[in-house]
């Protein structure tokens, strides 16, 4: 930290920005300072790299990873848990506040657990890990204190992977989910292989006992089904489905959810998945979900079938950017649950606005499309009860929420 002093200027550190860098006035934005503390930094334009702390934040604990400022993996592992949870709870408010919107904010609920059960590392040139800090090189990590134990056996078959795609000369993905069955990994920008290598990737599957091994989807060997717990439901989740990042922010998120429905008989789920929601609340609501994804609303639909003691759900693909479903179709159901990628809704929130359901709950990983789609609904006649942020990528600057809406 201490080179180059000589170039540095003296910065005080006002507050936390969105990814976690300490933002001083002008704006400067420095990663791994902290509000409240003056700092050395080098500044080139609106970046500033900290050279040197002149004043720590009290605020200011030890990182507990040796890879922190170099791995790019998290940005805020230097700040004490209470500032650290208002600061994750501030970036809600502060969405909110940005678009206009008053609604009580509930603290932080912690979803962290045992870690998570999802990685994509990266394989560049012999390295496997994930992306440095601000950079596309490769960390190279024995393991990760932030993933569940099992994710962290699993770098050890992501290495031999590589090793044995080494010769296509491609930057690799591999997304590996720590599943009850099992790992189950997904290779990304390996291209179409042929019979030799999907026998030798078989071969590797089996050394180091993946439950399934695909490429870009397609499976390569499945040795046992993947399996993950949806409420009661078990689900075999498509190669490379979205998942919740934690097993404790699928059930956290679920029983916010529930609550927010608030004893609805008949829900729609809009952005289903492979069914976090539907599955779990089809216990005691008959569940009707929508995405677009045609895998996940597959598992969806035959982990339905294969269930027992649930109320009537059915899946369907479609596409709710471009066909969202619209008010006169929302009319049998009493509540709608909704879960957009970071794009958010905007389209069917306009639906949503103009139906007359007596709940909706949003489910978000972006405040600010989240407040966006808020406002939408909040015009058409429905009020927001509460937000409730969750912290399931702890020590990043991503926050999930769940929004209760009532009409008014
Ligand atoms: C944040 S995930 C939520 C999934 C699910 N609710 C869960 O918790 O596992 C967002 C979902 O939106 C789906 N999606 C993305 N674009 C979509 C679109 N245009 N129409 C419908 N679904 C879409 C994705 O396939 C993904 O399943």
């Amino acid at each position: 930290m201490n080179q180059h002093v000589e170039t540095s200027l003296e910065l005080k550190i006002e507050r936390l920005g969105h990814r976690g860098d300490g933002i001083a006035p002008g704006p400067v934005f420095v990663p791994y300072a902290l509000p409240g503390e003056t700092v050395l930094a080098e500044v080139a334009g609106e970046r500033g790299r900290l050279v040197a702390l002149q004043e720590p934040s009290p605020d200011r604990i030890e990182p507990f990873c040796p890879h922190f400022t170099h791995c790019g993996g998290c940005a805020v592992q230097h700040l004490s848990v209470p500032a650290y949870q208002a600061w994750k709870r501030g970036l809600v408010v502060e969405a909110l506040k940005q678009a206009g919107i008053e609604a009580p904010v509930e603290p932080l609920v912690d979803a962290h657990g045992r870690g998570r059960r999802r990685a994509t590392l990266h394989a560049r040139k012999g390295k496997v890990g994930f992306a440095e800090a601000r950079s596309h090189a490769i960390v190279e990590l024995d393991a990760c204190p932030i993933l569940v134990p099992e994710l962290n056996r699993g770098l050890e078959a992501a290495r031999a992977l590589e090793k044995q795609l080494r010769g296509l000369g491609k930057p690799l993905d591999l997304v590996l989910t720590a599943t009850i069955t099992g790992l189950d990994c997904d290779i990304r920008g390996a291209g179409r292989v042929d019979d030799k290598m999907r026998l030798r990737l078989s071969d590797l599957a089996r050394q180091f006992d993946l439950a399934r091994l695909s490429n870009h989807g397609d499976v390569v060997i499945e040795r046992r089904a993947p399996v993950v717990r949806f409420g009661t439901v078990e689900v075999s989740p498509p190669p490379g489905a979205f998942l919740q990042a934690t097993a404790e922010a699928d059930a956290a998120l679920t029983a916010l959810v529930r609550g927010g429905l608030a004893g609805a008989k008949r829900i729609a789920d809009l952005f289903s998945g492979c069914g976090t929601f539907a599955l779990a609340l089809a216990d005691a609501m008959h569940v009707q979900a929508f995405d677009s994804d045609k895998p996940a609303i597959s598992a969806l639909d035959r982990a339905a079938r294969r269930a027992q003691g649930l109320k009537p759900v059915s899946a369907t693909v479609r596409d709710l950017f471009h066909r969202p479903l619209l008010a006169e179709e929302l009319k049998p159901f009493d509540a709608v649950v909704f879960d957009p990628p970071r794009a958010g809704a905007e389209a069917q929130a306009k639906r949503l606005a103009a139906a007359k359901l007596r709940h909706i709950v949003g489910v978000s990983c972006n405040p600010t499309t989240f407040a966006r789609d808020a406002a939408l609904l909040i015009a058409g006649g429905y009020r927001l009860v509460r937000v409730t942020p969750v912290d399931q990528f702890r020590h990043s600057g991503h926050v999930e929420l769940v929004g209760v809406f009532e009409r008014r």
